[in-house]
């Protein structure tokens, strides 16, 4: 596969003329960023404008691939909300994607990854018979069945129990190994685990924070890992939202 673009994003953002923030940010192609911040900071408020979606404010600034090519239509996206449609099976929800671009879509594919997200038992169930986090991990699924480049990712595992959870992070990573990933989590230990680049956002904009020398996906027990999640929680703790 070639090295999906990296995005750069520089820039301010107002609401009702007050400024949210100002941020400077480099995601480099093929890799995961984990972005941190306060709750209201503007984290989902960067993944809305990087996929050109309304945001209820005005962003002055560069948002752009660093291949130069446009990202329309290259980013697949998972919403803190599951957008699940609940008029339709898991499995047709997976495949919505494919429905609206008039494609037929591999169904067999589809189920896999439902199989692999632990729905097996539910791909003709309807979402509203499915738990938080089932549901959570079937909005996973159709994040993952979209295949594309770029892949924001906004708290996706943050209704999960913790064991799920490193199953789904393990799955994430593999499944979107070599992709530019933005994921938004509030999670030191998730950053720590997944992220090639941390990236802390805060009214005074934005700042990398170093990881461990060691690949992603860390190990959950590595020495590293921990002292650097340690080192991050208690850095996000005094950081003023
Ligand atoms: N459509 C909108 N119209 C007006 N203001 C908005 C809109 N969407 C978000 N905001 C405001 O922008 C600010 C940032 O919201 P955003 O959802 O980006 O924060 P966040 O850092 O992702 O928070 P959280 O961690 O709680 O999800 C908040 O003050 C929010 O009220």
């Amino acid at each position: 596969m070639t090295v999906p673009p990296g995005i750069r994003f520089a820039g301010q953002h107002h609401i009702d003329g007050r400024l949210l923030f100002d941020a400077d940010i480099q995601l480099p192609g093929g890799q995961w960023t984990c972005l941190l911040g306060r709750s209201g900071v503007g984290k989902s408020t960067i993944l809305r404008l990087i996929l050109d979606l309304e945001t209820g404010g005005q962003f002055t600034g560069d948002i752009s691939a660093t291949n130069g090519v446009g990202l329309a239509g290259r980013i697949s996206y998972m919403a803190q909300s599951d957008l699940l449609l609940p008029w339709l099976s898991v499995l047709e929800n997976v495949c919505i994607g494919a429905r609206l671009r008039g494609e037929v879509p591999d169904a067999a594919r589809a189920a896999d990854l439902l199989v692999r997200v632990g729905l097996a038992d539910h791909l003709a169930s309807k979402p509203s018979t499915l738990s938080g986090g089932m549901r959570q991990r079937a909005a996973l699924a159709r994040t993952l069945f979209e295949d594309r480049p770029v892949v924001l990712l906004d708290e996706p595992f943050s209704a999960l129990d913790a064991g799920t959870r490193a199953d789904m992070q393990d799955l994430a990573a593999e499944a979107l190994q070599g992709r530019t990933v933005l994921l938004v989590t509030h999670d030191p230990s998730e950053a720590t685990r997944l992220a090639h680049q941390i990236i802390i956002m805060s009214a005074q904009g934005t700042a990398r924070w170093p990881v461990p020398d060691t690949p992603a996906p860390r190990a959950i027990d590595d020495p590293q890992t921990l002292a650097c999640q340690t080192r991050l929680l208690s850095h996000i703790r005094g950081v003023a939202a």
